[in-house]
Order: C-alpha cells, then structure tokens, then sequence
C-alpha cells in the first residue's frame, strides 16, 4: 500500500515536473516562477527516489491500540487529510520509534522492526516494551518477539546493521538510532553544540542525520542559508557524500578546510611542523604586517614628469597619504582610494605652487576648477598611476601570500619576533609552489585584510546584515544564559523567537539575491556566505588560524562540531575545545557525549585500548556492542619482507566480504603499494596513510609497522589508535621493529 502511494505520488510529480516545463514564460518574473516550481519538483521527485530502499522501517504500537509506521518520509492518505499513513523519521510523533524504553516505554507497547529488500520484507523483528499490553496486540513476528531490557534498542536490527560488510559508503542508520544520538541529533540548542565520543561511536552518522533532522524542522532557514559540512579530507567527504542524498536531502556544501577558500584547489599538503606554524594564531599578526607591508614610502624622493613641470613623490608626501589611507582603518584594498586621492591633492598643491613660482599672486592663476580637472589629470596620468601603485598596489590574497612565503626578507620583516629564524626557513618555499592544505586560512584572513568582495556594490548591505546577525546573537545569548540546560526542555519557545529576528533578516538581506543557482552552489563560490548552521567533522584536527575561517562562516554561531580528542593527528590542532571555541563564544557551547562503539569489535578495541592506555591513560575507549569472533593476528617478520607479507597476508582475507585496507607509516605506503602492483586481484584495496584513513572504517585492516607508525610524529600513538579502531571485522599487524608499548598484551600471536 505504501509503495502503491509512493508510486502514485511519483507519477503526479512527473506531471507537474512536465506541466511546468511546458509554460511559456512572457517576462523575468514567470521565469523566474517556471525556475522555481520546476525546482521544488525536481527536488519532490528525489526525495521520493530516495525513499525507495527502505520505504518503511519501523512500526510502535502504543498501549490504546494505535499503529504508527516509520519511515524516511511523510505520505498522507489523499482521502483522510490527517490520518498519516507513514511518519518521517525526523516528525515528532516518530520519535517514540527511537527513544521508548522498557523503565519509560513511553505509551509504546511494542515497537517493530522491519527489513526489506526491494519492495519485500525480509525480517520482522519486535520488542515488547509493556508485556502486560502486549496480549493485546495483533500480527506478532512469529518467533522474534523478545522482551527487551534497558539498553540498546532494536538490538537484532542494530546488531544486523553493524555487522554488515562494507560498501566503502557510509550509509545512513536511520532504522537504528539509538537513544543517545537520537538526543543530539534532534537536539534544539541553537548554539554550539559539541559532540564526543570514541571511535566508531557514530559522530559522524549523528552529525550527518542532524542535518537531515535540520533540514526538515527548519526547512525554509536553512534552504534559504544553506548547510555547510567540513570533513578532514576529500576521500572522507566522498565516503559520507551518499549518507544525505538516502534521506532526501543534497544542497549541502561538503568542503575540507584546504578547499573552502574559493578559487582556491589545495594540492599539496605540508608537513606537521609547517602546519603547526601556519595554523597557529601568530599568523594573524604575521599576515596584518606582511599587508601593510605593502603600503611602502620612498627613501629617495621620485620624479614624476608632469605637464612641463616636475614633481616629487617624496617620503612626506607618501607618510601623509599612508597615514590617512590606515587611520581609516579600511582594509588595503578599499583604503587604496584614500591614499591615492591624498597623494594627487598633495601632488595638485605642488603643481601649484610651480606654475606660480615667481609670478606675484600666482596662485590665484588656477581656480577651484582648474584644480578639479588638474586632479582628474593626474589621476590618469600613468606615470603618476604607475608611481603611486608601487607605493600602495591593489592586492590579492593569492600574491600577498606568495610572496611572504617565498621571500625570505619579507618573510623576515613580516615575522619580527613572532617566527624563529628556523621557523620562518620551515615555511618558505618555491615562488612557484602550488596551494597546501594549510593555506585556505591564511588566504581568507588576507582576504579581510585586503578587503576582497564578490560584489563590492554590495559592502554596506552586507555590513548591515552581519550587525544584525550579532544583535540578534545577542539577544540570544542572554535568552540562553537564562535557558534550561537540559536538552529534553530545551524546545524553549523564547529561544525560537531569538531565532526567528534571525530569519527574518535572512529573509530580506538574501531575497534580493535570488538567482537560478542553488543555495548550496552560490553558497560554496561565495566568499563571504554566511551559513545557517555549519557542521564540523574529525574538529580535533583543526588549527587555530582554521577556526577563526570557519567562524567567519558562521556568525549565528549555530555549530555541530564532532571530535574525539584522543584521535588527535596534527600538531596544528588547537588544543581542547575550550581553547579553540573560547575566542569566538566565551563559555557559551554545549558538550554531548557518544560512549558506545558500534563499529569496532571487541577484540580489536582491547588493542586499540591498549595503545589508548599509554598516551592518554583519563580516558576509557568505548564500549563495543558486539564481539566479531576474529582474533587479531600479529606477525613478525624481516625488514625487508614487509610489503611483500602485508600483501601475503591480506590474501588470506580474499574471499572475505567487505572492504580491506593497508595502512602503512608515511614513508612506507609508497613501497607498500608498488608491492602489490604485479597483482591485479589487488586493485580494490587501498594502501593508505592513517592521516588517510580518518573518519573511514573497513572489515579488515592490515597494519604495517606499527611502530613506524607510532614514531612519525609527536600524535603518532594517537594515528595508532585511530589505525587500529578502523577495522569492523578483521584485523592484523606485520612487524619488523619493535611493537609500541601497550599493544602486545591484548593480541595473539600467529
Ligand atoms: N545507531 C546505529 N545504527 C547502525 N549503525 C550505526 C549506528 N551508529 C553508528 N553506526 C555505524 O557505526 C560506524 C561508525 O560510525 P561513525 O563513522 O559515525 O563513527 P565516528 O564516531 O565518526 O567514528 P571515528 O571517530 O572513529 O571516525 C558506521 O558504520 C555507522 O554507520
């Protein structure tokens, strides 16, 4: 029945798709309104595609009787207006499906599971939630009924759904959210929200659903501002890439921090102590400097031919004109008028006073006129033009950056005391060299200091707008200091009103902008967009300099940040989330805590808990929900065997299901991969660096020397941590050196 109406809605948004291309549009208006409908059914007909593979998953049958069923969107029945004939996971009256328990069932008496393949069912599954309403109930799942304790719900749904190989996509778990994560998923905080948890305790599924959850409670908002999803690299970003479309849900902007500087490709990555330099916050004093560093007075005076005359750009004049431009404190680029009108007054008083020396009351030679025009001639005389851009050019932030890290005397004078001598020669490189990972931060900071608008016409408006951003975050913040701090109250309707003077604002500053582009397309070349809510995946990496771009993002400050700090690789990162959230919101963020791991078996966490141990002994990994019944092997072998045994041993799991990984240290990965190129049945699987590996997960693992891998760099025991916490099944290490302490003790050697 409820394929039937999916397919019935299907087919009526086929003809209006068809009914709409076929207007004729007679003026831009109707155009624009063709653009529009035509989008909204181009965006239906998606979400009903994307409902397809299981349409219907769940069902709660309450105490009076009542069937609710669950599914990935809302349908209606045509006839009965308010009788829903499938809920959206994400309504409010679906949220018992996820939250009822056995000690606070919530009116559900039993609540079913429902597995399909294609159009069929292939498994009911029921918890009865009130044994003494559920002779009550009809259609019982022969055999599979239990009667649940606390803790995980839908345990068998759950327990299918972890333990299931691998795609190489994230899938998305909307049949199995647990109890904790449904919290923060449909959490209303409008603040920032921080998320922790270990590895595999779903951050990144959470992160991924409140979006979708977003999405669907503040539909007209967020379409209108767009979503934003920073991941830590470009295979993560394409691995969570599907999670969003399976719920019905694109125009969201995926970017890494490398890549959100638009115009921008980063093409090589630095090094981490090149990294740590440039993320840190010494930069943004480094970058003002290295600006204005730019805005030069002559030591010798310069001789500008003008008319018949001479005249002299010289150090007073030039200090005056700078001294104006920078007291009006406008950025380099916009200040550039200022100084360039300053010079030509200065430069138009000595023309003056030229053509009347010698001559009684000269002066009087030239009225306010002539000097109007003397002005508009040398502002288009190119050798007063050409003189006056060398002392204050137009920049780029592209240039500027360029230059100051290939120059070392720039670089010198830009740093003072701010970079050692080794420090600066760390990050110098070739004038020719392409972008870095590290770079973007640098380049968006240059671009306030320099003053780079997409639409320069638009300056004020956008002004006005950021100040009505703040007023409105404002009066938020006091709204929320007043707030109750529980999350289950915290749909405080005062909190929305905040909100709501937000939206308002959205609306009329962004309504004039509309266009045929998607929100999401103009939002990612949009330097200076301004995003509804940002989420921020593996946030344990970011730099400090990497924070500040992002914030600038997000001035309502309505953030999902998802981090573990054990997982911590680079020593740019700025530190706890205290450190790196105080600059922008004092105290103001919320922390949730994940604490069930539901990726990586048991086994496997009792090694990663090990390497855990060492270097951050305060804090326990997750708990595993599931044992895989494989024991991790661990096996010693010659120097120069390593590729070769990895490749060996990796065979063994050939005709496994699932995806397989090689995570070999930096330096090794290279020879690691070319051990296997000989070997065809290989080409699936990847040889990665754990930097790689963040975020991603596979049924078997295979690492190469771990403590390579733990010696590379000063997280090194944390990459450990996160290698060894990737596996869902299967998980084996070959070894020549040593093994890093804590990691021997929980495996069997082969
Ligand atoms: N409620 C759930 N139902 C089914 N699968 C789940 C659930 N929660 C998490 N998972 C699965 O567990 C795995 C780990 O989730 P995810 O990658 O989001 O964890 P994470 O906390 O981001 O991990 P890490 O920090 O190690 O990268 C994924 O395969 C995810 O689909």
């Amino acid at each position: 029945m409820l394929y039937g109406r999916l397919d019935a809605l299907r087919e009526q948004t086929r003809t209006r798709i068809r009914d709409v291309l076929r207007m004729r549009e007679e003026n831009p208006q109707e155009l624009s309104e063709r653009e529009s409908y035509n989008a909204l059914y181009t965006d239906k007909l998606a979400k009903y595609t994307a409902a397809e593979n299981g349409l219907c998953f769940g069902r709660i049958d309450d105490v009076d009787e009542s069937v609710r069923y669950i599914g990935r969107i809302g349908m209606w029945d045509d006839e009965v207006d308010s009788e829903p004939l499938l809920l959206d996971w994400r309504a409010p009256l679906a949220r018992a499906f996820y939250l009822a328990t056995p000690a606070s069932p919530d009116g559900v008496a039993r609540r079913r599971h429902i597995r399909t393949r294609g159009r069929e069912i292939t498994a009911l599954h029921d918890e009865i939630l009130d044994p003494d309403a559920a002779d009550a109930l009809t259609g019982s799942a022969d055999g599979s009924a239990e009667t649940v304790s606390e803790g995980v719900a839908g345990e068998s749904a759950l327990l299918a759904a972890i333990s299931a190989a691998r795609t190489g996509h994230m899938t998305d778990i909307v049949s199995t959210i647990q109890r904790e994560q449904d919290v923060i998923i449909r959490s209303h905080h409008r603040g920032v929200l921080v998320v922790e948890g270990g590895p595999g305790t779903g951050k990144t599924a959470v992160a991924l659903h409140r979006v979708a959850y977003l999405l669907y409670t503040f539909r007209e908002q967020l379409e209108r501002s767009g979503v934003l999803i920073i991941g830590p690299n470009s295979t993560f970003l394409d691995y969570i890439s599907q999670v969003l479309p399976s719920l019905g849900e694109t125009g969201v902007v995926l970017s890494t921090v490398g890549d959100l500087y638009p115009g921008v490709t980063a093409r090589t990555h630095d090094t981490d102590d090149v990294a740590a330099i440039k993320g840190s916050m010494r930069m943004v004093d480094i970058l003002k400097t290295a600006v204005r560093d730019w805005q030069t007075v002559p030591s010798a005076p310069i001789e500008v031919p003008f008319d018949t005359y001479t005249l002299r750009v010289d150090k007073a004049l030039a200090t005056r004109a700078r001294g104006r431009a920078r007291s009006s404190r406008r950025a380099h680029n916009k200040a550039r008028e200022i100084f360039v009108s300053t010079a030509v007054d200065l430069l138009a008083s000595q023309y003056r006073k030229a053509i009347s020396a010698g001559i009684d009351g000269g002066h009087d030679l030239l009225d306010r006129d002539d000097l109007a025009d003397i002005r508009d001639e040398l502002r288009a005389d190119p050798a007063v033009r050409g003189v006056l851009d060398s002392l204050w050019p137009m920049l780029t932030p592209q240039q500027v950056l360029m230059e100051l890290l290939s120059d070392p005397d720039r670089l010198r004078t830009a740093s003072g005391e701010l970079l050692a001598a080794d420090e600066q020669k760390r990050i110098l490189r070739a004038r020719s060299a392409l972008f870095s990972d590290t770079d973007a931060p640098l380049l968006d900071e240059l671009a306030e200091l320099i003053g780079i608008d997409n639409d320069d016409d638009d300056e004020a408006a956008r002004a006005q707008w950021r100040a009505r951003i703040a007023e409105a975050q404002d009066a938020l913040d006091i709204l929320t200091g007043s707030a109750p701090q529980d999350l289950e109250d915290d749909l405080d309707p005062e909190i929305l009103m905040a909100y709501d003077l937000i939206d308002a604002e959205t609306l009329a500053e962004r309504q004039q902008h509309r266009q045929y582009r998607t929100t999401a397309e103009r939002a990612a070349a949009d330097r200076q967009w301004t995003y509804g809510h940002t989420i921020i995946d593996e946030a344990q990496e970011l730099s400090p300099m990497a924070w500040r771009m992002v914030m600038r993002r997000t001035p309502n400050r309505w953030m999902t940040i998802v981090g573990d700090p054990a997982q911590t690789g680079s020593p740019a990162s700025a530190g706890s989330w205290n450190d790196a959230l105080e600059p922008y919101v004092a105290q103001r963020w919320r922390l949730q805590g994940l604490s069930v791991n539901y990726r990586t078996p048991a086994e496997i966490m009792d090694v990663a808990s090990g390497v855990l141990a060492q270097f951050a002994p305060g804090i326990d990994a997750p708990r595993s929900i599931r044992h895989s019944g494989h024991a991790p092997v661990i096996e010693h072998v010659g120097a120069e065997e390593l590729a070769a045994a990895a490749w060996q041993n990796l065979a063994k799991w050939r005709d496994e299901p699932g995806t397989a990984v090689i995570l070999a240290p930096e330096d090794l990965v290279e020879q690691v991969r070319d051990a296997s190129a000989h070997d065809d049945a290989n080409t699936e699987v990847s040889v990665l660096s754990v930097r790689e590996a963040k975020g991603l997960e596979f049924d078997s693992v295979l690492i190469v020397e771990p403590g390579a891998i733990a010696a590379q760099s000063t997280r090194g025991m944390s990459d450990l941590y996160v290698a060894i916490s990737r596996a869902t099944q299967r998980l084996a290490i070959i070894h020549h050196a040593a093994l890093p302490a804590g990691m021997d003790q929980a495996a069997s050697v082969r």
